[in-house]
């Protein structure tokens, strides 16, 4: 008898957000502030439930949406960065970048625990708020996540979080 999989994928316009960011690379660099319109997708793994299926789409949707509208229309900035400091300065937030700075009003900053605003860190990102999410409010623990963030376009990250029991 073949072993199946089954795999749930959602995308959608509402699953879109908005943001300003920049990136340092090549260590010591850093891009000039611009936006874009990034796009999560979410895939889901793992054997049929009671219901026959892996996880709700509705309810994957919803969990999703939660955390990509917190980012929505904000600024992105990394809290880990090691050539881009961030601090919270009351109502704004001072960001410097070698002998570059900027002031942000703080409601229009959404301040991120990870080390550059790259496609793949907000993959990271979303990918362990949503795994909690799932645990924590739909009892769920999936055998695999995967989340991928479009950052434009034919341009994309993905991550991918697997169950310490989910075999390699
Ligand atoms: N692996 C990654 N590479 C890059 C990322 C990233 O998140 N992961 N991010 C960037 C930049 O943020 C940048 O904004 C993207 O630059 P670019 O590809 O030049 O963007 P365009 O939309 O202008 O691309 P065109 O194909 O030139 O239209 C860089 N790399």
């Amino acid at each position: 008898m073949p072993t199946e999989r089954y795999k749930v994928r959602v995308t959608k316009d509402h699953l879109v957000f908005c943001c300003g960011h920049f990136i340092s690379y090549r260590g010591h660099q850093c891009e000039r502030l611009h936006g874009h319109n990034y796009r999560a997708a979410v895939e889901v793994e793992g054997p049929l439930q009671a219901d026959f299926y892996v996880v709700d789409f509705i309810a994957l949707k919803h969990l999703t949406r939660e955390i990509t509208d917190e980012l929505d229309h904000h600024m992105l900035l990394p809290t880990r960065n090691p050539v881009i400091q961030v601090e919270e300065r009351g109502s704004v937030v001072a960001v410097r970048y070698a002998e570059r700075q900027w002031l942000f009003p703080r409601d229009d900053c959404v301040l991120l625990p990870i080390e550059n605003t790259t496609a793949e860190l907000l993959a990271h990102y979303i990918a362990g708020r949503l795994w909690q999410s799932l645990q924590q409010r739909e009892g769920f623990t999936p055998d695999i996540l995967r989340v991928e963030v479009e950052e434009a376009p034919g341009q994309s990250a993905t991550v991918e979080w697997r169950s310490s029991s989910t075999p390699a």
